[in-house]
């Protein structure tokens, strides 16, 4: 493709060489660079990646897109400079792979909580209802049948629009993405046209990155504030800041609720660890979840239905028949008669939220044992509020690691430890192995009770000093149960 062609959006500040030349690829990473390719360098959080352009040119860039013009050129390359790397990177990575979600009908979730849970339930209810779809989130991103594994909950602008490109390719008419605060506030969405967003919540969370919750508030805002004419817009009327969300907005708004008026709304009828009878929007359905914020989730996913042009019947009926996302409120049945509950609760309100939705299936029948650790390298400030949270609504708690990344194990679970007081602390003991964690938890369970696992859901790994170790909660758990 021409690399005018690929300009096309954007607006160059300056130019210096020829734009009439073929570009073979586009990258944001030097080391990935071949021959041909546009190299567009971004200042980064840990490097500036202009300083990687002679590298580039030397692995075969033909352009480079700049913010910095840089005062050495090299022969035979065209340099662009433009205000905005980050934000042109997705520009022209979309151009260059066929405009993708302009073939699709793209949705994107946003929100602290809630956006695998709905994105994954969005493209599952699409297939069941004969449609091509992908998904692009935390756990996986998926073509139709075919898994691509994830490494980030929304990928870089080059992998996303790649990903997308092979979706239209495959035949898909429909796509659905979790829009993460990270990537919303590095654009790596800029480009992309979308058919509808949903927000599903906001509380505390990554604030290691955004600094103040106002910065995380108006990362998420601003997917929405950059919605067209033609999209919906469906928030959360029981959030806080579901209506914040909206309020500049163009795309047409809808809201949903579980407690108030609302365009879309549900109740629980009846509630048991197989799952829920609701009343939705007048309509009565038996769906295979538990929790109150799967409910929220669950109408998140009608109201999108909906504005998609589907049938109330039609989407009832097949909500019906889809079952929990991997690792999110996942129960795992003991031999002994206990269950053990693996969800990827890694937020305070996330926490509190599992740890209610369980009592109130548990009804006071039962006691709760609580594993839960922190992540290293990320929000130290949420870590004692974690810890608060496991022992306000559980009669045991077993404080662990979660993945320590670079930080040293003892002194995250010591950071969690500083939130209790001496009351507190008789409910708690601190195994730094997590294996061994679980397995005191299952010792201390007896017939009724309930084991959360909470913090990695999903991962099947744990992430020390930069080197994935496998685990998985669950595996560890059939193991203790097949011993
Ligand atoms: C803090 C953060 O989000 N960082 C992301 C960011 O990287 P960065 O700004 O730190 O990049 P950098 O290392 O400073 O490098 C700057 C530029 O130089 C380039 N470079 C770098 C080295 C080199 O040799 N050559 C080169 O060209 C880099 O490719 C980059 O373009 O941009 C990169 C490309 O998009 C991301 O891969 C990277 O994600 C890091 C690995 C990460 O861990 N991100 C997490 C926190 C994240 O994004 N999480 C959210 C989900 C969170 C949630 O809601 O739970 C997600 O969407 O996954
Ligand atoms: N609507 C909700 N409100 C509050 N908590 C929720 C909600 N939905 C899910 N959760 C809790 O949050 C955890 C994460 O859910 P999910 O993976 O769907 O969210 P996410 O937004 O994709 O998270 P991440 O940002 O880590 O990718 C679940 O395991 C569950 O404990
Ligand atoms: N997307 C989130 C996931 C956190 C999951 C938890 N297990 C942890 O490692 O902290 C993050 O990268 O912050
Ligand atoms: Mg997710």
């Amino acid at each position: 493709m021409k690399l005018q062609e690929l300009l096309k959006n954007t607006k160059p500040l300056a130019i210096v060489g020829d734009v009439d030349v073929d570009i073979t690829g586009v990258n944001i990473d030097s080391r990935k660079v071949k021959s041909g390719h546009l190299f567009v360098a971004m200042k980064g959080t840990q490097v500036d990646g202009h300083q990687f352009i002679p590298k580039a040119i030397e692995l075969g860039a033909k352009a480079v897109l700049c913010q910095d013009m840089p005062e050495a050129k090299a022969e035979g390359v065209t340099y662009v400079q433009v205000a905005d790397t980050e934000d042109a990177a997705g520009k022209v990575a979309t151009l260059f792979h066929g405009d993708p979600s302009r073939h699709l009908t793209l949705v994107g979730v946003t929100g602290t909580n809630g956006k695998t849970t709905i994105a994954t339930l969005l493209y599952n209810m699409f297939r069941k209802m004969g449609h091509k779809c992908g998904l692009l989130s935390t756990v996986c991103n998926y073509i139709e049948d075919e898994a691509i594994p994830a490494d980030h909950t929304t990928p870089d602008p080059i992998e996303l629009n790649a990903l997308l490109g092979r979706m239209v390719q495959a035949g898909c008419e429909y796509a659905f993405m979790e829009c993460s605060s990270h990537a919303i506030a590095q654009k790596r969405i800029s480009g992309l046209k979308f058919a509808g967003g949903i927000f599903t919540n906001l509380t505390r969370d990554h604030l290691d990155y955004h600094k103040t919750f106002e910065n995380y508030r108006d990362a998420k805002k601003a997917f929405f504030d950059g919605l067209p004419k033609t999209a919906f817009a469906i928030t959360n009327a029981d959030d806080k800041n579901g209506m914040v969300m909206v309020q500049n907005t163009k795309a047409t708004v809808k809201t949903y609720s579980i407690r108030q008026m609302a365009d879309f709304r549900a109740r629980i009828i009846e509630m048991h660890f197989a799952g829920m009878y609701l009343d939705v929007d007048g309509h009565e359905v038996g769906v295979q979840f538990i929790g109150k914020f799967n409910v929220s989730n669950l109408l998140a996913v009608y109201g999108a239905a909906r504005m998609l042009g589907k049938a109330p019947e039609d989407i009832l009926v097949t909500l019906s028949t889809l079952h929990s996302v991997s690792g999110r409120l996942e129960p795992v049945q003991s031999p002994d008669g206990y269950t053990a509950i693996v969800d990827y609760a890694h937020t305070p309100d996330a926490l509190a939220n599992v740890l209610s939705s369980i009592h109130e299936v548990l009804n006071g029948k039962g006691q709760i044992i609580t594993v839960c650790g922190a992540g290293g390298n990320r929000d130290h400030g949420k870590r004692p509020i974690m810890a608060q949270e496991a022992v306000k609504q559980s009669d045991r708690v077993i404080i662990t690691s979660d993945n320590p990344r670079f930080e040293d194990p003892q002194a995250i679970i010591d950071d969690m430890l500083a939130g209790l007081n001496k009351e507190q602390m008789k409910k708690v003991v601190a195994i730094v192995d997590r294996k061994e964690a679980i397995k005191t938890a299952c010792m201390m369970a007896q017939k009724g009770d309930v084991i959360l696992v909470a913090g990695k859901g999903h991962e099947n790994y744990q992430e020390i000093k930069g080197v994935k170790h496998h685990f998985d909660d669950k595996e560890v758990l059939h193991e203790i149960f097949n011993a």
